[in-house]
């Protein structure tokens, strides 16, 4: 088997090169599959895209217009995938490729699809073995299409059917409050699901009212004593911007798992020695624009607390000196 293993600057590549490799191996073996679809807020197509093309396989996918970041909707675009651009959110994209994909001989890549699921579990053993074979306490992962929190826990199963750890650790799934069908099921006690409406978040990639993979992501945390959180959009834009001041540059859904981190930690459900591994699931340069509202503090009703926009000074000796002596002055 042939896998097209390349950098994408996302975790669910791991699944995409399996789906891709896959459905290579098909077409060579004349099965009639003219292409591989998906619907996505960004981070998929951009996967779908990038293995599609160094396959040789037409990509179609479908993205809600204006409700991803202008480097997400080039990806695709570059890779030569066929782009539409829907007038509706990533519910409606994902209602219509199902609907399309059943129809016509085009493989569907969303999460629904299993082979996805076993690429991507591929990182819950990455984690381990890093750890060698440790098992973290927790792994807080950032939820919307909710693929990702069944592949992890599919992940670490297997390895402890396998022998190779002894447990599990306990999972995490964090969503954005304006996003978060998965957290209010949580909360009623796992009760029928109703999905929502999901509404604009910063974190665009994870802006998904009604997730393909909700009964597995529902037995994923059931069986591994797990929790959902949410994060609001401030407390999202600081966890984020508060990482990034540590040298880090992560994605907004990162820094929705990151504030799951912080409230668990306040509450003391995560207990201050436990090892805790917070799932980073797309590369910060990715939202650029955001992060450079939240530094202008251009963000409507939103503090910027650790706003650090660019000081303006004339290009004169004597007006630098001014400023950075006061600078100076204020760190250690
Ligand atoms: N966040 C995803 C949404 C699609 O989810 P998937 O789990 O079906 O791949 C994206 O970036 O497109």
């Amino acid at each position: 088997m042939i896998l097209y293993i390349k950098k994408t600057n996302i975790i669910l590549s791991t699944g995409m090169t399996v789906l891709v490799s896959q459905v290579n191996r098909l077409r060579k073996m004349n099965k009639p599959l003219v292409g591989v679809g998906c619907a996505s807020t960004g981070d998929t197509s951009a996967a779908l895209s990038a293995y599609c093309a160094a396959a040789g396989i037409p990509s179609i996918v479908f993205l809600p217009a204006n409700k991803i970041s202008m480097a997400q909707l080039v990806q695709p675009i570059a890779n030569g995938a066929f782009v539409l651009s829907m007038d509706t959110d990533f519910d409606g994209c994902m209602k219509l490729i199902r609907e399309i994909t059943s129809e016509l001989p085009i493989y569907l890549a969303n999460s629904l699809n299993s082979l996805r699921l076993e690429g991507q579990k591929t990182a819950a053993i990455e984690i381990l073995q890093q750890f060698d074979w440790e098992v973290p306490d927790w792994v807080i992962i950032p939820g919307g299409n909710l693929g990702n929190i069944y592949a992890f826990y599919k992940g670490f199963k297997m390895c402890e059917e396998l022998g190779l750890v002894d447990r599990i650790p306990r999972l995490v799934c964090a969503q954005a409050a304006n996003a978060n069908p998965l957290y209010l099921n949580y909360k009623s006690g796992w009760k029928n699901f109703t999905p929502v409406k999901a509404t604009t978040t910063f974190a665009s990639a994870i802006q998904i009212g009604d997730p393909v993979s909700i009964d597995r992501a529902v037995y994923a945390l059931k069986n591994s004593d797990g929790i959902v959180e949410e994060a609001t959009e401030e407390e999202l834009m600081d966890e984020m911007a508060a990482a990034d001041a540590t040298g880090m540059f992560v994605c907004p859904h990162t820094g929705v798992a990151l504030v799951a981190l912080r409230k668990l930690r306040e509450r003391g459900v995560i207990g201050r020695s436990d090892r805790t591994v917070v799932v980073s699931t797309a590369h910060g340069l990715k939202f650029s624009q955001a992060k450079i509202d939240y530094h202008s503090k251009a963000i409507e009703g939103m503090g910027c607390k650790f706003a650090n926009p660019p000081v303006e000074v004339k290009a004169e000796y004597g007006a630098v000196m001014d400023v950075l002596t006061k600078y100076l002055s204020n760190v250690s």
